[in-house]
């Protein structure tokens, strides 16, 4: 029988139901529907367990409920039993987003949508984290998620109080960020923007589930991961990553060894996102083979494969007029996907983590991306048998420096007691020329 609900208030949000499926973990039966705008956000609230309102179920209502806090098919409920189908579905899994109404998010929040990262039987709930500037750009974003009639998202939410998106989170995805203008200082970037992962980092350790998996997107996201995870002492440092999946996904040595691209393994970047990373064809792999077997010039691997790889982002803005944010939505998926996927036999992939112990000479405590390798729990170890030769110790103390160098710009930041700024001059974001 269909029935239809309206959640007009906090409290009524809480008598119209429990939270049900990550809270008592039973399979999702519950989904999500309206709209409720209060001070800092709007939900789309959850009905009892046995109703479901969906975009993609079955039974119209009529009589939608006429108040503008809700729209569209967000205001329906319908019967669950109708969905047989959702019976073997997991718990709902909690994805909170910052910067939900930008570029990246544009792609990325339709991907997760579709269960491209978790499968087909993994119901989802999207939180969005925008500001004032992009509250109604962001309800935008919510009314395109509700016309996608995607059957897997079950819930929305937006809002500009991260102490409110992040509750529950069991991924927080770290998008929102100041890009850098004209004229503006790296160290000045690096300010404005520690701040936002600093009280992001707080939100995150006062509501975020205690095992939330964090990867920062925004940059310079190296160093707005540490501080990020400098703010949140309740969760683990492990848990935060900083994505430098998309230089993973820029490699092309395969092109001058005359093959695709899926047969390139073992790629490593190492260090921090930017024009200093290192794009390791020591350790690649064309075919199973070593990249310098199958490609002998070695001046092409030193000097143009490297540059290509580091200022792709660059010219990827002059061409485009705009930094990768496509690319960017398929490379976040894809980091997501490492991690809650086992990684095949002998291979391994590139993240930015927290150094603590590793096993590669890295100075400790920063973030630095490196080789890692995962069951496909959402947890990683680092990658053994990895090679280090002159040339690429020399690259890694360079994009260690810098690394070091901005966390020394951000100590105000971290709790580390005063900043002192001494950035190298070529620092640059991959964006930046
Ligand atoms: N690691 C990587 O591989 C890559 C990282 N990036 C980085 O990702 C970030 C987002 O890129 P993209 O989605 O294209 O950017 P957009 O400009 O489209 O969106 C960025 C969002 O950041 C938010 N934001 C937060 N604080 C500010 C601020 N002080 N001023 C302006 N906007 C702010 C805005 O949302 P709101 O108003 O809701 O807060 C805005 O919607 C950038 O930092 C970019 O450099 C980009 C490509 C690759
Ligand atoms: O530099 C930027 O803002 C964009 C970026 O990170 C990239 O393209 O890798």
């Amino acid at each position: 029988m269909a029935s239809s609900k309206l959640c007009a208030s906090r409290t009524e949000l809480k008598v119209l139901g429990p939270r049900p499926a990550t809270l008592t973990g039973r399979a999702v039966r519950s989904s999500r529907v309206q709209i409720i705008r209060r001070r800092s956000s709007t939900v789309l609230c959850s009905v009892a367990p046995n109703q479901v309102e969906s975009p993609a179920a079955q039974t119209f209502v009529a009589d939608v409920p006429k108040k503008t806090e809700c729209f569209g098919v967000f205001c329906t409920t319908y019967d669950l039993k109708a969905e047989e189908e959702t019976k073997s579905w997991k718990s709902l899994i909690n994805i909170s987003v910052s910067g939900a109404a930008g570029m990246i998010s544009n792609h990325l929040l339709f991907k997760l949508a579709s269960g491209e990262v978790f499968g087909l039987d993994q119901p989802i709930a999207l939180k969005l984290l925008g500001s004032e500037r992009s509250i109604q750009a962001l309800e935008g974003v919510a009314m395109e998620l509700e016309d996608s009639l995607y059957p897997l998202l079950r819930e929305v939410s937006i809002g500009i109080d991260p102490y409110e998106v992040f509750q529950d989170a069991e991924w927080a995805l770290l998008i929102g960020a100041k890009p850098r203008g004209p004229g503006m200082e790296r160290a000045g970037l690096l300010d404005i923007n520690g701040q936002i992962f600093a009280e992001q980092g707080k939100a995150l350790n006062a509501v975020a589930s205690r095992n939330v998996k964090v990867i920062v997107v925004g940059n310079p996201c190296n160093t707005n991961a540490l501080i990020c995870l400098k703010n949140a002492p309740n969760i683990p440092p492990k848990n935060f990553h900083a994505l430098t999946r998309l230089d993973e996904n820029r490699r092309n040595v395969s092109l001058k060894a005359g093959v695709f691209y899926d047969k390139v393994s073992n790629m490593t970047i190492w260090g921090n996102h930017s024009t200093t990373q290192v794009p390791d064809f020591l350790n690649a792999r064309i075919d199973g083979r070593p990249v310098k077997e199958v490609i002998t010039d070695s001046k092409w691997l030193e000097e143009e494969f490297t540059e290509r790889v580091q200022k792709r982002g660059g010219v990827l803005i002059q061409k485009w007029g705009r930094s990768s944010a496509a690319s960017t939505a398929v490379s976040i998926v894809d980091a997501m996907r490492s991690l809650v996927t086992p990684t095949p036999e002998g291979d391994w992939f590139s993240s930015g983590v927290y150094t603590n112990g590793n096993p590669y000479g890295i100075a400790e405590d920063i973030v630095f991306s490196m080789p890692c390798r995962s069951r496909g729990d959402g947890d990683y170890e680092l990658a053994k048998d990895v090679l280090i030769d002159d040339f690429l110790r020399a690259r890694l103390k360079k994009t260690e420096a810098e690394l070091l160098a901005e966390k020394r710009c951000v100590a105000h930041l971290t709790g580390e007691g005063n900043a002192f700024c001494d950035l190298p001059e070529d620092t640059m974001l991959p964006g930046e020329q």
